[in-house]
């Protein structure tokens, strides 16, 4: 006789949010799993952030969309847990532990209804991230041109309605999001050129360059979380999904913003590249933009420039560099608290959310 336990097909139970985006990260999952041999289920969860109708940055405290989904990884109702990483607090738990980062999908942001060029003068534009609206800003600065920000929230879809008729020019939205639902395409039939156009559910749309717009640390990466102490096939099946590239890159900027003591809606935008690999070593550069006062507001970002920062360098230990960089900026900052005699600035960096 043969003991079921060995032959038994593994089924791990994938639990996420309910939102169309977390469904189509989990069969992304599930797919990558079925490849090699192994079978999921969903789970869906309600988490405190769908339920809560505020702005992010009003609700406060990071991880509001993790936070129903680790329950359920705590309940033995799910084996894996799969999160956006950059909705993921950087705080490490003590019973979890992100066992996979798989292969990262684009980690630009994505100016929906209108490109950069064709915004009018003093054009409306649409986001709750404090990180896309510094820098949305500090780009028109730099142009010489007006624009607002709108703060808005919702999910990708009730967000792309908004650039439709919303009253806003446009909105800002993670690329990554939008490759997943398969809503970014191209046509030549919008601008009327030759060139092909970004679109985006029939609006013309820009991919904004990684240099204009660094993304949210962990952007375009999912997590694969679960208990530590997951045993077998089970964990085994998850590790295989792990990606070594978008590991040591996640693992880079999310101890950047670890390091400023800052959470998921902070304005913070830093990017770490692995350019090459030798032996356990990663060639990474990283790019970073801080706001100033690193305060969690919308308003009064446009005061100062921010401070844009860059690294690379060749490390066994990606977070070091993170860390490193961060410290930079602190240093930078205090320094210029220092100098200056600002009494208003922090002279410490306060937490973001
Ligand atoms: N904060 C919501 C969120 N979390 C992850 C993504 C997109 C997927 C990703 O960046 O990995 C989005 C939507 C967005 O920012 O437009």
């Amino acid at each position: 006789m043969t003991d079921p336990s060995t032959t038994d097909p593994l089924l791990l139970r994938l639990g996420a949010r309910t939102s169309p985006l977390a469904r189509a990260q989990v069969d992304l999952v599930a797919g990558l799993l079925a490849a090699r041999g192994a079978g999921s289920s969903f789970v869906g969860v309600t988490t405190s952030g769908d339920l809560d109708p505020r702005l992010l940055t009003e609700i406060g405290g990071t991880g509001v969309f993790a936070l129903g989904v680790r329950e359920a990884l705590r309940a033995d109702k799910i084996d894996c847990a799969v999160h956006s990483l950059k909705d993921l607090p950087t705080a490490a738990e003590a019973d979890l532990e992100v066992l996979a980062v798989p292969a990262r999908e684009d980690v630009r942001d994505v100016l929906v209804g209108s490109t950069l060029a064709d915004l009018p003068d003093g054009a409306r534009i649409g986001t709750g991230a404090p990180r896309r609206a510094l820098q949305l800003l500090d780009w028109a600065r730099l142009q010489g041109r007006r624009l607002e920000v709108v703060p808005v929230r919702g999910n990708v879809d009730t967000r792309i309605e908004l650039a439709r008729g919303g009253g806003l020019d446009a909105v800002v939205l993670a690329g990554a999001g939008l490759r997943r639902l398969g809503y970014l395409g191209v046509d030549d039939q919008l601008s009327g050129s030759d060139k092909k156009d970004t679109v985006v559910k029939g609006l013309l749309s820009e991919i904004i360059d990684e240099e204009l717009m660094l993304p949210a640390p962990g952007q375009g990466a999912l997590a694969l979380e679960v208990r530590r102490s997951l045993e077998g096939p089970a964990r085994d099946a998850v590790a295989l999904l792990d990606d070594a590239v978008a590991h040591a890159e996640t693992r880079a900027e999310r101890a950047f913003l670890a390091t400023l003591e800052a959470g998921c809606t902070a304005p913070v935008g830093v990017r770490a590249r692995v350019t090459g690999r030798r032996g356990n070593a990663f060639d990474l550069t990283m790019s970073a933009v801080v706001e100033r006062t690193l305060l969690n507001t919308l308003s009064g970002l446009t005061k100062q420039p921010p401070v844009r920062t860059a690294v690379s360098g060749s490390t066994n230990d990606p977070a070091q560099l993170g860390t490193d960089l961060a410290r930079s900026v602190l240093d930078q900052l205090n320094d210029e608290v220092r100098r200056t005699g600002a009494g208003s600035a922090p002279a410490r960096i306060e937490r973001a959310t």
